[in-house]
C-alpha cells in the first residue's frame, strides 16, 4: 500500500493529494496537461520534497515532513520510466541494463529480459532502436534494480500509434507476468481502459475521482472532458 498525505506549492500552482493507492495491478493518474501528474510521480519518487505532509510505501516512510524525513531518491526501491527513454548512448543495450544494477541474479535478468522481449537487442547500441524499443530497455533497466512499485510518467508519449500499442501490451504483461505495481500517468482515456485496474483523475493539483477504471470512467468530470 502507498499512503499519500501530501501538499506542495510550486510558484502560483497548488498540489494536494490525500489518498491511499493499493500496490497492485495498474493505477492510471489521468489528467489534463498541466493537473499535476509529474508532480504526484515526482513526490513519490523523491525528486520533489513534499512542503507538508508523508508518503508511506509498504507501511515504510519514504518522506515524512512533521519528522523532517527524507529518503533519497536512490533508496526509495522505486523504478521510474519516463517520456524518453534516457539511455547510455555509447554503451550497448545489455550494459545499459546492467549498468547500476547490482542485486540481480541471471535468471531474473532472463526473466525481464523474455517479458520484454529484448534479447534479440542486447548487443545493439540505442541509436540502433526504434522508440518502443528503447522504451523497453528502459523499462528493463528499471525492473533490474528490483523495485517495490514501478512509475511510469506518459511512457507512450514519444512512440507512433503501432509502437503504442506494441508497448501497452508488454506494460500489461509485467503487471501480470511480474506481479510488479504499476503507476501509469497519462491523459489518455483509451489507454486508460486498456491496462489499469484504478484511476485517479487529477485537475489544477487536486484529485477528483479515485477508484476502478469502470465506476470512474462513468464520473461526470470525464463525460464534460470526453
Ligand atoms: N519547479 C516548478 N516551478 C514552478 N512551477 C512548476 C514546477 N514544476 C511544475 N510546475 C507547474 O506545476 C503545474 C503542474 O505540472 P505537472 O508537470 O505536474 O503537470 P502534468 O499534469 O504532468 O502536465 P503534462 O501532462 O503536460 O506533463 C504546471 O502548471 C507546471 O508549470
Amino acid at each position: 500500500m502507498l499512503k499519500i498525505q501530501v501538499s506542495k506549492q510550486l510558484a502560483s500552482f497548488s498540489f494536494q493529494f490525500n489518498h491511499d493507492i493499493d500496490c497492485q495491478g495498474i493505477t492510471a493518474i489521468l489528467g489534463v496537461s498541466g493537473s499535476g501528474k509529474s508532480t504526484l510521480i515526482n513526490l513519490i519518487n523523491g525528486l520533489i520534497k513534499p512542503d507538508q505532509g508523508y508518503i508511506k510505501l509498504n507501511n515504510t516512510s519514504l518522506v515524512d515532513c512533521d519528522k523532517n524525513l527524507f529518503i533519497d531518491p536512490e533508496k526509495r526501491q522505486i523504478g521510474t520510466v519516463f517520456q524518453d527513454a534516457l539511455l547510455f548512448p555509447h554503451y550497448k543495450v545489455i550494459k545499459n541494463l546492467t549498468y547500476g544494477a547490482n542485486n540481480f541474479n541471471s535468471s531474473k535478468f532472463d526473466e525481464i529480459v523474455n517479458v520484454l522481449n529484448i534479447h534479440s537487442l542486447l548487443n545493439r547500441y540505442p541509436a540502433m532502436l526504434s522508440g518502443g524499443e528503447k522504451q523497453r530497455v528502459a523499462i528493463g533497466r528499471a525492473l533490474l534494480a528490483n523495485p517495490l512499485l514501478l512509475l511510469m510518467d506518459e511512457p507512450l508519449s514519444a512512440l507512433d500509434m503501432p509502437r503504442k500499442k506494441e508497448l501497452l501490451t508488454y506494460i500489461d504483461k509485467l503487471a501480470n507476468d511480474l506481479n510488479i505495481p504499476i503507476i501509469y500517468v497519462t491523459h489518455n482515456i483509451n489507454e486508460v481502459k486498456k491496462i489499469a485496474n484504478n484511476v485517479a483523475i487529477l485537475d489544477q493539483g487536486k484529485l477528483i475521482e479515485f477508484g476502478k477504471v469502470e465506476h470512474v470512467l462513468q464520473s461526470d468530470y470525464l463525460k464534460e472532458w470526453l
